[in-house]
């Protein structure tokens, strides 16, 4: 297994400070530049530029208005990608010639020389730490600056926190699924959405509870476990052993050599069919099997597993893979276990547990019926649910398809909403009011109860007091006037820290590794009570404002909303 390896920070002065900062890498994928973003930003760049607005301020909040795969949370991922964008948030001249090309020949020059010269360092960003637990209308992310600059920053930020929060979020489903104590490897890269969607796939998916990955690049960038076994073209690549010329094997303490494992294996193989219980369950086994097996036996001994479907899992790849387990037994190395890649994988894997703790029982082979068993073949939150309430034996699942595409729902939908300019609070009204945005530059709190669990997360004005630890606070839906509710809480958390300063004289929070954001992962679903988590009809958390946000939304509202007239 591979250990992460956190790269290397090295350290300069970001120029607001005095104690010197980490420097920020660029983003992972080099694809992520400034041209990364919607004409439409460039275009409203310029008129904003025109109107003499670009420098007006902005507050911009990033949020969604629905949790994804019919839950009711998600997990928040995607942040140090937009960081490590702003830093190095800079037009290339060839860039600038681009956009020039792209907008309209009247556009003044002048405007081209702006471009040029913009960078993030005006710009502040405040976020929920990557990997909380989130809800909808609550900003995950506010971002303040000169609102040509801000804009320019929409879509890629909206774009780096969507896929991420979306797979984050299907990855830690099935964990919840599968539950704490099964090995989950995501094998996803071949049928992600290109090399992106893979790449990202492999990391967000270990940060929401996934133990390894088979992507090798996702190794090496991210220090991400690798894991795997082996395809069906191996074992259909054989005949038979007697294709097998290399057939010595030493012991693993190294005082003893097998000269023939082939011969040690056929042994083995024939003393299985006298065991009482697979009498007449298995006859000739499939010998181009049996040779892959040996094959890879032989070329790891420490690490064998073998993938028994290719054939027929109870009357060959099975005993195949016990005689093979057998004789390395034999030779003092424990084999790993094997995959199942179809069929029934509730009925098989307990089949497969029956015969192992045969051999275990009457071959009085110690810790042969733990072996372990991984099954894969299309699985999602659905198939994990089924072969748990049939009851099954496997112990690690190896998930692809369904789990990096997310395909139940290919998107999440983060927006980014202006919220306030030049101190003015501004709403954005609709027909639907679930699309009504929530107006001002606002603090967000999460208030736990006495058991210890999440009750509410409040939004409030910038200004106002926080809620207390053991003070009575009264908690309002946004929108529906009569859903409320007092609340004690027992702590209170504030949601946002600042992760970008600009020119306002605040420190940064660090950017933690993976390997923390994946545990402060973990740790925030742990804290959900479980009704919100459930599959069935989950419990919706509340989501609420103040009862001063409240008035102002509400009379925000009636200002900018023309009165109708019936006629
Ligand atoms: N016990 C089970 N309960 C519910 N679903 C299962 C169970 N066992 C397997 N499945 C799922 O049923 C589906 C079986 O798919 P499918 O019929 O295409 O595969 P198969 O015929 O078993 O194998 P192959 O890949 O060789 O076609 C997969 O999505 C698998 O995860
Ligand atoms: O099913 P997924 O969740 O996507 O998991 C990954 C799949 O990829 C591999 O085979 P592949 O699907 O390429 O071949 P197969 O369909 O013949 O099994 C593996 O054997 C799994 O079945
Ligand atoms: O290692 C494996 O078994 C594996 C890897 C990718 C896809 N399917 C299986
Ligand atoms: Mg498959």
């Amino acid at each position: 297994m591979m250990e992460s390896t956190p790269e290397s920070n090295g350290s300069v002065n970001d120029g607001n400070h005095n104690r010197p900062t980490p420097a920020i890498h660029g983003p992972t994928n080099p694809m992520v530049t400034p041209l990364l973003t919607d004409l439409y930003q460039f275009t409203m760049a310029y008129a904003y530029w025109k109107a003499g607005k670009h420098n007006d301020r902005a507050v911009f909040d990033l949020y969604f208005r629905r949790n994804p795969f019919g839950g009711e949370y998600t997990v928040f991922a995607g942040l140090e990608e937009c960081i490590r964008f702003i830093a190095n948030f800079k037009l290339s001249k060839e860039e600038i010639s681009f956009v020039r090309e792209c907008l309209s020949p009247t556009c003044e020059d002048a405007f081209f020389d702006y471009l040029g010269g913009i960078n993030c360092s005006d710009v502040e960003v405040y976020a929920i730490a990557e990997g909380s637990v989130v809800f909808p209308k609550v900003p995950l992310m506010r971002i303040e600056g000169p609102v040509a600059v801000v804009q320019l920053l929409e879509t890629p930020f909206v774009n780096l926190i969507n896929f991420a929060s979306l797979v984050t979020t299907n990855a830690a489903r099935h964990r919840f699924v599968a539950g704490k104590n099964k090995l989950l490897l995501e094998f996803g890269l071949r049928r992600a959405q290109g090399p992106d969607g893979g790449v990202g796939a492999s990391r967000y998916c270990y940060m929401g509870g996934f133990d390894a990955t088979s992507n090798c690049a996702a190794g090496k960038l991210f220090g991400i476990p690798l894991r795997g076994t082996h395809s069906h073209a191996f074992v259909s690549s054989f005949t038979g052993p007697d294709e097998i010329t290399e057939k010595s094997l030493q012991s693993r303490d190294g005082s003893r050599v097998c000269n023939n494992f082939v011969d040690l294996t056929l042994m083995w193989l024939n003393k299985l069919k006298g065991l009482s219980s697979s009498e007449g369950v298995f006859g000739e086994t499939n010998q181009s099997e049996l040779a892959a097996f040996i094959s890879y036996a032989l070329a790891f001994p420490d690490n064998f597993l073998a993938l028994v479907d290719t054939y027929d899992v109870m009357r060959s790849g099975i005993p195949n893979f016990c005689a093979v387990a057998l004789a390395l037994n034999d030779m003092g190395y424990i084999a790993k276990g094997i995959r199942l890649d179809s069929g029934d994988l509730a009925y098989l894997s307990c089949e497969a547990r029956k015969f192992f703790h045969t051999i275990e029982k009457e071959l009085r082979v110690c810790g042969f019926g733990k072996i372990g068993i991984t099954a894969s073949n299309d699985l999602n939150e659905e198939t994990l649910d089924a072969l748990n309430k049939q009851g099954h034996e496997v112990d690690s699942f190896g998930i692809g398809t369904n789990l990096v595409t997310c395909f139940s729902q290919p998107a999440l939908g983060c927006v980014f909403k202006l919220v306030e300019i030049n101190n003015q609070p501004r709403i954005k009204l609709s027909e639907d009011v679930s699309k009504v945005s929530i107006p001002c530059k606002k603090r967000s709190f999460r208030l736990y109860g006495k058991e210890g669990y999440a009750l509410v997360d409040i939004m409030s004005g910038e200004n106002e007091p926080p809620p207390k630890e053991g003070q009575r606070i009264l908690c309002r839906h946004p929108f529906n006037e009569s859903k409320r509710a007092y609340v004690v809480p027992q702590h209170v958390e504030e949601l946002m820290k600042c992760y970008w300063p600009g020119s306002a004289d605040k420190a940064r929070e660090d950017l933690p590794t993976l390997e923390q954001i994946r545990e402060h992962c973990m740790k925030q679903l742990e804290r959900m009570r479980t009704d919100h988590m459930r599959r069935l009809n989950p419990t919706p958390y509340k989501v609420s404002v103040s009862a001063k946000l409240y008035e102002f939304i509400h009379f925000l509202w009636l200002n900018e909303a023309p009165v109708g007239e019936l006629q």
